[in-house]
């Protein structure tokens, strides 16, 4: 499946550029506002506006994209993240729709397989990026780090494996993801955050994503030193989002 998403991702990119190339996109240098909410506290959760996962389909009804980001950011959240690509339902328009609602900083949530898409997510409004190091070389994480850091982006860069975890240490991200989801069988485990933490080195801002379903998930990660959450399906499905933002969230700080 990721193959195919990625494929389709390459034909989309192509699309887009003749439609917009970047250099007519009016683009404004970030602050580096992501990383600065994130490493400015001891806990943080990354809030994510899912409406629907490739593999198990619509998650989330009830809400627009707006009106969850409304919900995160005022019951805790330090950051959001907000699917762009279409089997998650997202939109690039979605990130113009956030920032106009609330003023907390946006990860752009997509399959970043070319530096055009990283000036396309500024130009729409977001302040970091996701680079999955599954789908990238080390010269494109590189490559991606560099433009984005240009434009005063962050960028969230994604490891999987112990081999994944390895490379990305050696580049300068300094916000690394430990992805606790499988993408080669869509298993979620928050054990594979514990297992891989020991090869993290120091400086590095940890966050732990995907499968984390309640306080007692975050209060494990945080003892373990890591700084923060991304969550999706935890949040968008439960009964009630406000007091799930604020369980994740560990309102502490
Ligand atoms: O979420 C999926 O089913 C998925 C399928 C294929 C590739 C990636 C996938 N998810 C990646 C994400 O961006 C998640 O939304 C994010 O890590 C949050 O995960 P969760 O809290 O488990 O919804």
């Amino acid at each position: 499946m990721l193959k195919t998403i990625v494929e389709q991702k390459r034909q989309e990119v192509d699309c887009a550029k003749l439609v917009q190339p970047a250099t007519t996109m009016a683009i404004q240098p970030a602050s580096h506002e992501f990383a600065k909410a994130i490493q400015r506290v001891n806990w943080a959760l990354i809030a994510e506006c899912k409406l629907a996962s490739p593999v198990k389909g619509r998650l989330c009804t009830g809400y627009t994209v707006p009106e969850l980001a409304e919900i995160y950011a005022a019951n805790g959240a330090a950051a959001l993240s907000v699917h762009t690509d279409r089997h998650f339902c997202g939109h690039l328009q979605d990130i113009a729709k956030v920032r106009e609602t609330v003023a907390l900083p946006i990860l752009r949530k997509d399959f970043i397989i070319d530096p055009y898409q990283i000036y396309e997510a500024r130009a729409a409004g977001a302040h970091a990026i996701l680079l999955i190091a599954a789908i990238l070389t080390d010269e494109e994480i590189l490559s991606f780090l560099a433009v984005a850091a240009e434009m005063g982006m962050d960028c969230l860069v994604e490891t999987h494996s112990r081999e994944e975890l390895k490379r990305v240490i050696k580049t300068p991200a300094n916000i690394v993801g430990i992805n606790n989801r499988d993408l080669k069988t869509f298993t979620t485990s928050i054990e594979n955050t514990f297992d891989l933490l020991p090869d993290v080195e120091p400086g590095k801002t940890i966050i732990s994503e995907s499968g984390i379903h309640c306080g007692q998930d975050a209060l494990r990660l945080k003892s373990a030193g890591v700084r923060g959450i991304l969550v999706g399906e935890g949040l968008v499905k439960a009964a009630d989002i406000a007091c799930k933002t604020k369980e994740l969230a560990l309102q502490q700080n």
